[in-house]
């Protein structure tokens, strides 16, 4: 059974910039970290320079944050399994999990998306790898890697499957300058950390496209309004989506040009070729297989979501970022609410 009280140790999946700057604020607050990397070269590196090189320069490892490319240490290490991977390899790391976890074995992610290709929600994916037995969560929130690495002030919400985990892993991440509320909603926090990247990118053409300020307010504005309708459709808490992993991620993404959601979408609507621009950014941008999962997510809920549609159609369908906007402003005149 889970407890409460925060662990003193904890494995985490990913040595991108996310789950560095995850282990980072773990260590500070004392725990022992066992931090894994997909690519055994970019572990073996972090390790030898005691820091993230490629990801988070200049920040250095404390003692207790220590490296490995093997999967079964981390799964001896701690009972709290922290994945921080991106959503595209998500199911198939539970899939290396499975056979190796226990009862006592909690999974937390800190991963912003869907399955791509299904549209399922992390949570769904892992009941159906790992069963209904285990304890889940996630974190989210309005939380740039680079700004939390460096000890900056931030919140995020921690939400999971029992009361117990959701305290344990604000617990786990709380201290110093870092402040974590709790949650039961699991499916408001996935849906918020998810949509707001496609929501990202559309803000991000806007501005590409040269529009003002009024463009990206009324997209942050109707954009949540698109989030709350799937949410409020598939069940999530309406809270849950005016709080920080829901409109305090979507401000800031759509916002701040350290979001690549957001850089992809300023490069498309400069004209940019997709391809060419995900490649510059050279990191995770979930929006742009999200808007997928999306489409296929709100078809089945019969949510419309024009905004995420759009999306979807400049970066599927080969649609003019020019074309997607008259689209969005050619739409029947409607209540607001
Ligand atoms: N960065 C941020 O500020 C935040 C990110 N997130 C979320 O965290 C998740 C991870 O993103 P982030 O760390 O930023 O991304 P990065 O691009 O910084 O790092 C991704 C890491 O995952 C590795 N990776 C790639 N494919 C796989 C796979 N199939 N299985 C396991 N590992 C893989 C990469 O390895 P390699 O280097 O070898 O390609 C890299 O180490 C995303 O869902 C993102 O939305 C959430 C909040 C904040
Ligand atoms: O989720 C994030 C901040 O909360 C990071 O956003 P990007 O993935 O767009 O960089």
């Amino acid at each position: 059974m889970t407890t409460s009280e925060r662990p003193q140790k904890i494995s985490v999946y990913g040595a991108g910039s996310w789950g560095t700057a995850l282990a980072l604020q773990l260590a500070r607050n004392g725990l022992d970290v066992l931090l894994w990397g997909f690519d055994p070269k970019h572990i073996e590196a972090c390790d030898k320079a005691r820091e993230n090189t490629a990801y988070l320069p200049g920040i250095p490892f404390p003692d207790n944050l220590r490296c490995t490319d093997s999967i079964d240490d981390l799964v001896q290490h701690s009972d709290d399994q922290l994945i921080v991977i991106p959503s595209h390899g998500f199911r198939d790391l539970l899939k290396q999990l499975k056979p190796k976890l226990n009862k006592s074995h909690t999974i937390v992610w800190a991963t912003k998306g869907l399955e791509v290709g299904s549209g399922k929600l992390l949570h769904e994916v892992l009941i159906e790898e790992l069963g209904d037995e285990i304890d889940y969560g996630l974190v989210s929130g309005p939380t740039f890697a680079t700004e939390v690495a460096k000890g900056l002030p931030s919140a995020m919400t921690a939400a999971a499957s029992t009361v117990a985990l959701a305290e344990r892993t604000a617990a786990a991440f709380q201290g110093g300058n870092y402040r974590v509320y709790t949650s039961d909603d699991v499916l408001g926090v996935e849906l918020g950390g998810a949509v707001k990247n496609v929501l990202a990118i559309a803000a991000g053409i806007s501005d590409g496209l040269g529009f003002g300020a009024n463009a990206r307010a009324a997209i942050i504005t109707r954009g949540l309004a698109e989030i709350m309708r799937l949410a409020d459709k598939m069940g999530a808490q309406n809270e849950t989506i005016m709080g920080l992993s829901g409109v305090g991620d979507l401000v800031l993404t759509c916002t701040d040009n350290q979001s690549r959601n957001r850089r992809l979408g300023l490069a498309l609507g400069e004209g940019k070729n997709i391809d060419v621009a995900i490649a510059e950014i050279g990191q995770a941008v979930e929006g742009a297989k999200t808007s997928h999962s999306i489409h296929l997510l709100a078809d089945r809920a019969g949510v419309e979501m024009p905004i995420s549609a759009c999306v979807h159609k400049v970066i599927y369908e080969n649609m003019a970022p020019e074309d997607a906007v008259k689209e969005l402003l050619a739409r029947e005149l409607k209540p607001e609410f």
